[in-house]
């Protein structure tokens, strides 16, 4: 699998001013947490003999998957914390409510379904505390499934897949967690993502999650940050892009790859499939020793890639792997509206825009030029847009996510630079102003699910509107529509009360 134009141009050859970007934001490279409130300090506790998943995606080697047998919910009281921060969310309708998301977790279809509580997981009191503090009330069925393996003794590798939204980040964020001993003062965990912007979410997952645990520390593998020659690190957990992390590891020496207990890829699948990431990532995953616990985690894998990460992922790693017609999420509708030309695909977003009302949206572009292009447009036609492509600069990119993150501006025009991971629950319509297409021309299935998974997460209804102009777009589509097998409708953007109909 390839990826257009601004993939290409990721993070580690931008990183330079990154440090002074990280102030800005808020997000500190190194984050210490506070203190545990309880005095409880970080009990390193073993977990029990691993629980057989219930529900899940198809396991290989592993487990085998099946319907659950266990009927029994575990409820658990939700605190002041938590219940101040659904009423929010509530309040703020761009989410699903809390008995829709109880009923999406009561439905064994949906890949939100849950039917244990974090609490048979045995994770460390301060780690369960952060778990609820942040309103997660049960795990989703990626939770459910991994983390009982992933948390048992002795370690094993994994390669696991699951929906976009589905809660991934959190299910390799707490086996991190759970391995990781503060009392040790030396890199134990290393998450690899494939862009700055994904590294500094995954950060602050760890943030929330961690916020009970007292001494962790977390360091930021970018290129901003100035290490002099023959230091040693002594954060329990470094997130970073691969470039970087290969400097520090093996030409620097700033840890020891050997004493790494957690070893994380996340978006494996294009960390593998992207040759400047792939050569990275195996290089530091060779220097790794061998009682190192290995994970991968992606919404895609095509086969070949499944079939290399197999290979190179050594002690028969665990797999879980969804079926082609799971990957696409029903809660996320899909339409295409024909057009002729770019003005008119300007048009139809104008007149969706108008007759619906849209809490925030991203709109991909081929096209760095494309999406330049549209942005003057909506400007013009007095939409608050932000526009995001991969020749801005680290700092740049960083602070318009983080003003979309905070609802600054509604509309965020971009390229394939961020059709993976980000994470932006108000985010309720994708539009595909031009389909994805891999840099020889075919259809690009894996960035089309990942694109409209930015909107949908974690259960919350989304709408996905492809942006048709001609035969070789049409086609595309239909071959997506094809490989996940699921219907992308006709809209026709002239007809307002067919429009008005999509949203409800
Ligand atoms: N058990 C849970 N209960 C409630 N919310 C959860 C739970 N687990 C994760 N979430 C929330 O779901 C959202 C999506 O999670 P996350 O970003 O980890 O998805 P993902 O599977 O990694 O998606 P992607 O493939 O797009 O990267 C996040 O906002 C996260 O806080």
């Amino acid at each position: 699998m390839s990826f257009n134009d601004d993939w290409g141009a990721s993070v580690d050859s931008q990183e330079t001013q990154l440090a002074s970007e990280i102030g800005k934001m808020g997000i500190k490279k190194e984050i210490k947490t506070e203190p545990s409130t309880n005095g409880s300090g970080p009990v390193q506790q073993k977990p029990t003999s691993p629980a057989k998943p219930t529900s899940a995606p198809p396991v290989q080697h592993g487990a085998q998957a099946g319907d659950s047998s266990q009927t029994e919910e575990d409820e658990t009281e939700l605190g002041k914390e938590d219940e101040s921060l659904l009423r929010k969310l509530i309040h703020s309708k761009l989410i699903a409510s809390k008995s829709d998301l109880d009923i999406l977790q009561k439905d064994p279809n949906s890949p939100l379904f849950s039917v244990k509580s974090f609490e048979a997981l045995n994770l460390k009191p301060e780690l369960l505390k952060g778990v609820y503090a942040m309103g997660f009330n049960a795990p989703s069925k990626i939770q459910e499934t991994a983390l009982p393996t992933l948390l048992a003794d002795p370690p094993v590798n994994m390669i696991a897949q699951s929906q976009s939204g589905t809660g991934k980040t959190a299910a390799f964020v707490l086996t991190m967690l759970s391995r990781v001993d503060t009392s040790q003062s030396y890199p134990q965990c290393l998450c690899l993502a494939p862009t700055f912007e994904l590294a500094l979410q995954i950060g602050e997952v760890v943030k929330s999650m961690s916020k009970y645990m007292s001494e962790l520390r977390v360091l930021f593998a970018v290129r901003g940050e100035k290490i002099e020659r023959g230091h040693k690190l002594d954060q329990h957990i470094i997130i970073g892009t691969p470039g970087t992390l290969m400097d520090w590891a093996l030409k620097f020496k700033f840890f020891d790859l050997k004493r790494i207990k957690v070893f994380v890829l996340d978006e494996a699948d294009v960390m593998i499939a992207t040759q400047g990431h792939q050569d990275q990532s195996i290089r530091i995953q060779r220097g790794l020793g061998k009682d190192c616990q290995m994970l991968l985690f992606s919404a895609t894998y095509v086969e070949d890639v499944m079939k290399f990460a197999q290979a190179v992922i050594p002690n028969k790693p665990i797999v879980i792997k969804l079926r082609r017609e799971e990957e696409s999420l029903e809660n996320i509708k899909q339409y295409y509206i024909e057009c002729s030309s770019k003005e008119e695909k300007f048009q139809a977003i104008a007149n969706i825009y108008g007759a619906i009302s849209i809490g925030q949206s991203m709109i991909f572009c081929a096209t760095k030029k494309t999406a330049h292009w549209l942005t003057e447009k909506m400007s013009e036609d007095g939409h608050v847009v932000g526009l995001l492509t991969g020749d801005l600069m680290i700092e740049q990119r960083a602070a318009i996510i983080k003003r979309f993150r905070e609802g600054k501006e509604k509309v965020l025009i971009t390229t394939n630079v961020t059709a993976r991971g980000i994470d932006i629950e108000q985010v309720t319509v994708v539009v595909n102003f031009d389909l994805p297409l891999t840099h020889d021309m075919k259809p690009d299935c894996e960035t089309y699910i990942h694109r409209i998974g930015r909107t949908g997460r974690f259960g919350k209804n989304g709408l996905a509107i492809n942006l048709i102009d001609g035969n070789r777009s049409y086609n595309t589509m239909r071959a997506i529509e094809k490989h996940f097998g699921r219907t992308i409708e006709k809209l026709d953007a002239d007809d307002i009360d067919a429009i008005e109909k999509i949203s409800t």
